[in-house]
């Protein structure tokens, strides 16, 4: 009997099965569940503390989980290395800056395609651009400033460089951790205008407190509470349901 296997691309982007990690006696995951479809836009939402963060440093390697699996496209990534994850087309942001602020955006872009090694005055750095980091540069609204000094870029500029970093590397799934965290409401509206154009092939998973942004950007949206995931749903849903706006409201159980 033959037996038709599932293609590639028929499996979810990310899947995350019984992922559970504690921190001393702190649960911070007892199992949680996740599944995101290809070109998907979800948001991740949840309280200060919920494990937003952790779950996402489990996903992209930093964090071993005590227990659970990732699969990512169909291939099992648990025991991978962040690097291994990276090469197979994980993406992230963090919540912190990991640029060079001595140097240019067109220098600081430059690095993705070079050693990573800074420059020095026997080894000229190398600021080319190819026509990819170019257009990722345009598309995240970075031509005008390619070269200023990252030291002087605004905040909002700062988090659209990062990014240009990331996308830079072509991302199949891209985790974006707060990418509005700090931004004014004019930098929001620049920041959510850039997301909304990202390629469609581009998976997204989103932490974000900005609510009105989650709701805009999100396909759907995944509530995380007590180590678990709580409810998931279209924005609609998820903006209606009563059992989440308990949990912000400090109204839920436990
Ligand atoms: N390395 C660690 N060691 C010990 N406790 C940790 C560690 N990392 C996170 N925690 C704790 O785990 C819990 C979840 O933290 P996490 O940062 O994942 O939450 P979060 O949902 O991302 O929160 P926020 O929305 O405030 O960023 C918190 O109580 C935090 O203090």
């Amino acid at each position: 009997m033959t037996e038709t296997q599932p293609s590639m691309s028929s499996a979810p982007a990310l899947e995350v099965a019984g992922l559970a990690k504690s921190f001393g006696s702190l649960m911070v995951a007892s199992d949680v569940h996740l599944n995101v479809a290809p070109g998907e836009r979800r948001g991740l939402i949840g309280i200060n503390g919920a494990g937003k963060t952790t779950l996402f440093n489990m996903i992209a390697g930093e964090l071993k989980p005590d227990r659970g699996a990732i699969r990512f496209f169909g291939d099992e990534i648990t025991a991978d290395s962040v690097i291994q994850r990276t090469l197979k087309g994980l993406g992230r942001t963090y919540q912190v800056s990991t640029l060079v602020p001595s140097v240019t955006v067109r220098e600081n872009l430059a690095l993705t395609r070079g050693d990573g090694r800074l420059p020095s005055l026997w080894q000229p750095w190398q600021s080319r651009l190819d026509d990819d980091l170019l257009d990722t540069a345009d598309q995240l609204g970075l031509t005008p400033v390619l070269d200023e000094a990252v030291a002087n870029l605004s905040y909002g500029t700062l988090r659209q460089l990062e990014l240009a970093m990331v996308m830079a590397c072509k991302p199949r799934l891209l985790l974006l951790d707060e990418p509005a965290a700090g931004l004014s409401h004019a930098e929001r509206q620049v920041l959510q205008g850039i997301l909304q154009d990202l390629p469609q092939e581009v998976t997204l998973l989103m932490i974000e407190h900005d609510m009105e942004m989650v709701l805009a950007l999100s396909d759907r949206i995944s509530v995380l509470h007590q180590g678990e995931m709580f409810a998931e749903g279209s924005p609609d849903e998820i903006a209606a349901h009563e059992g989440v706006r308990d949990i912000y409201l400090g109204r839920a159980n436990g």
